[in-house]
C-alpha cells in the first residue's frame, strides 16, 4: 500500500533540498544547475519549498553549521557529510519557516529514509528535537531569530575585500545580501508603457509599482509565476532586475549604429536593445558558451526578434569578426557575481579570492581585445554584476590608462561611472561605465 501523499511529498521536498545543497557544498556545483535537477520530480509546492530551504541554507550557511555541530559528538564526514546537509535542512526550517516544528522534524527524519540513511533516524530527530529544545520563542512573523554571525554569513575574504572598498556601507551591502530580493519586470515599451502594464497587472491582482529611474521598469509587491504576467508569452514583458535593465538606455543606441554584445547569453540586456531599437543591421550577440546561447536564442523566438547570433571566444578575433568596426559595444562582462548574492546565494560559497585575480584579468584583455573593433566615435558600455572595485573602477581606471583614445563619458551628472548597490535601490548590484573612442 502507498503511503499517505503529504507525507512522501514532504519528505521528498526535504531531501531535494538536500540533495542539490550537497552539490553545491559538497560538488562545488551552482545551484541553478543542482536545484532544477533535484526538484524535477516534485510538484509546486514541494518545488518551492525545496528552493526556500536551499536558498535560506546557503544564506545562513555558518549560523546553522554552528548550531548543527554543537549538537554533535563528532563531524559528520565523508559519507556521512549528507547527514549534515541535512541536519541543516531541519535546522534551518525550525528557525525560519512557518511550517509546524513536529511537521518540519518528521519530514525531515523521513527524508533521512529516501536519502538511504535509514540507519541515522534517530541520529536526525534526536539533534532536531534538541535543537527545539533550545531554539528562541518564535516571534510575530512565526519565525525564530538565528545567532547573529560575525562575518554576516559571507566568507572572511569577502568581508576583508568590502571593508577595504566601502568602509562607510559594507555592514549593509551584507545584510541586503542575505535578504530576498524583489521580482522585477521589464515592460516592453515598444509595445506599453510601465504604467498601463501595472493596471493590466492589478486586473489580475498582481501589485507592482513603477519605478522613478528606469522607465521600463516595475517592482512587484510578491514574486509570481510568469505565467501569470500577460502577454509574456509573446514577449510583452520580461523577467529582468531594474539593475540591468539601465544597460539599455545606457548604451546610448539608435537604430542606424552596428551593435556588438559581445557577452550575451542568456539575452536578457540583448532582447531589451532589440525592443528599444528597430536596428537596420543585424544586432550582432556573441557568447563563448553554446549551451546558454540556446537561451539567446529562445528569448529571440519568444519575442520575434531577429539578431546575428555567433558562438566564440570574444578576445579571439580571428575566429568571428569581419572587420566592421561597431558603433556601439555592450560589454557586460563575466564577473564574480558579488551584486546578486541575494539572488544566487552559493555565489558566496563557490566563489574564491583568487577567483578575482582570474576575472580581472579576463575582463581586461576582453575590454582591450574588443576595443579594436569600435568604431572611431563610437562607444563602449562595460557592465558588470560585481561590487568589487578591482572588477569595476579599478578596472576603467587601469584601461583608461592603457588607451589613450579612450574617454570616459559621464552616465549622469552627478557621476563618471555608476556603482550600484544591492541595499540601496531595490536592484541588484551593478556597474556601469561608457567609454568613448576618440574620433
Ligand atoms: C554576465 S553574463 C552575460 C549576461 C547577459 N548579458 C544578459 O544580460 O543576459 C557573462 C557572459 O559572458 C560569457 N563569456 C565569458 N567569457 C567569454 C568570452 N571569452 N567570450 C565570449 N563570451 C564570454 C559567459 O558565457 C556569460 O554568458
Amino acid at each position: 500500500m502507498t503511503k499517505p501523499q503529504t507525507k512522501l511529498s514532504g519528505a521528498a521536498s526535504r531531501a531535494a533540498a538536500t540533495r542539490a545543497l550537497h552539490r553545491v557544498l559538497n560538488d562545488g556545483e551552482s545551484l541553478t544547475n543542482a536545484l532544477p535537477a533535484e526538484t524535477e520530480q516534485l510538484d509546486g509546492n514541494d518545488k518551492r519549498l525545496a528552493q526556500a530551504i536551499c536558498y535560506g541554507v546557503l544564506r545562513f550557511l555558518p549560523t546553522l553549521n554552528r548550531l548543527v555541530a554543537a549538537k554533535l559528538n563528532k563531524p559528520l564526514k565523508g559519507k556521512l557529510s549528507i547527514l549534515n546537509t541535512l541536519l541543516l535542512v531541519g535546522a534551518y526550517q525550525l528557525y525560519q519557516l512557518r511550517t509546524k516544528d513536529h511537521a518540519a522534524v518528521s519530514a525531515t527524519v523521513e527524508a533521512a529514509k529516501q536519502l538511504k540513511r535509514k540507519n541515522h533516524t534517530g541520529l536526525i530527530n534526536g539533534i532536531l528535537r534538541q535543537l527545539l529544545r533550545e531554539a528562541p520563542a518564535r516571534d510575530e512573523q512565526d519565525q525564530r531569530t538565528l545567532p547573529d554571525d560575525p562575518l554576516f554569513n559571507h566568507p572572511r575574504w569577502f568581508v576583508d575585500a568590502l571593508q577595504t572598498d566601502y568602509p562607510e556601507r559594507w555592514q549593509s551591502i551584507l545584510t541586503a545580501n542575505n535578504q530576498h530580493p524583489p521580482m522585477w519586470l521589464r515592460v516592453n515599451e515598444s509595445r506599453t508603457s510601465a504604467a498601463a502594464y501595472q493596471k493590466q497587472l492589478l486586473e489580475q491582482e498582481i501589485i507592482a509599482h513603477t519605478d522613478h529611474e528606469v522607465s521600463s521598469a516595475l517592482r512587484l509587491d510578491k514574486a509570481c509565476s510568469v505565467e501569470r504576467l500577460p502577454g509574456f508569452s509573446k514577449g510583452d514583458v520580461s523577467v529582468q532586475d531594474r539593475s540591468a535593465q539601465m544597460a539599455g538606455f545606457f548604451l546610448n543606441a539608435d537604430a542606424s549604429h552596428r551593435v556588438l554584445d559581445c557577452c550575451a547569453a542568456p539575452g536578457g540586456k540583448t532582447l531589451h536593445l532589440l525592443e528599444r531599437h528597430q536596428f537596420t543591421t543585424p544586432l550582432v550577440a556573441l557568447d563563448v558558451d553554446a549551451q546558454r546561447l540556446e537561451r539567446v536564442r529562445e528569448n529571440l523566438a519568444r519575442q520575434q526578434q531577429p539578431a546575428n547570433i555567433i558562438c566564440a571566444d570574444v578576445a579571439d578575433l580571428d575566429a568571428w569578426w569581419d572587420g566592421k568596426p561597431f558603433d556601439r559595444i555592450l560589454l557586460d562582462a563575466p564577473c564574480s557575481a558579488t551584486g546578486v548574492i541575494r539572488r544566487h546565494p552559493d555565489i558566496k560559497w563557490l566563489r574564491r579570492r583568487t577567483d578575482i585575480e582570474a576575472l580581472v584579468s579576463l575582463q581586461a584583455t576582453i575590454m582591450d581585445t574588443i576595443w579594436q573593433t569600435l568604431a572611431d566615435g563610437g562607444e563602449l558600455l562595460y557592465a558588470t554584476c560585481s561590487v568589487l572595485k578591482q572588477e569595476n573602477q579599478t578596472q576603467v581606471e587601469h584601461f583608461l590608462s592603457r588607451h589613450q583614445d579612450a574617454n570616459l563619458l559621464p552616465i549622469s551628472e552627478q557621476s563618471a561611472t555608476l556603482q550600484l548597490f544591492p541595499e540601496t535601490s531595490g536592484g541588484d548590484g551593478f556597474f556601469y561605465a561608457r567609454l568613448r573612442k576618440q574620433s
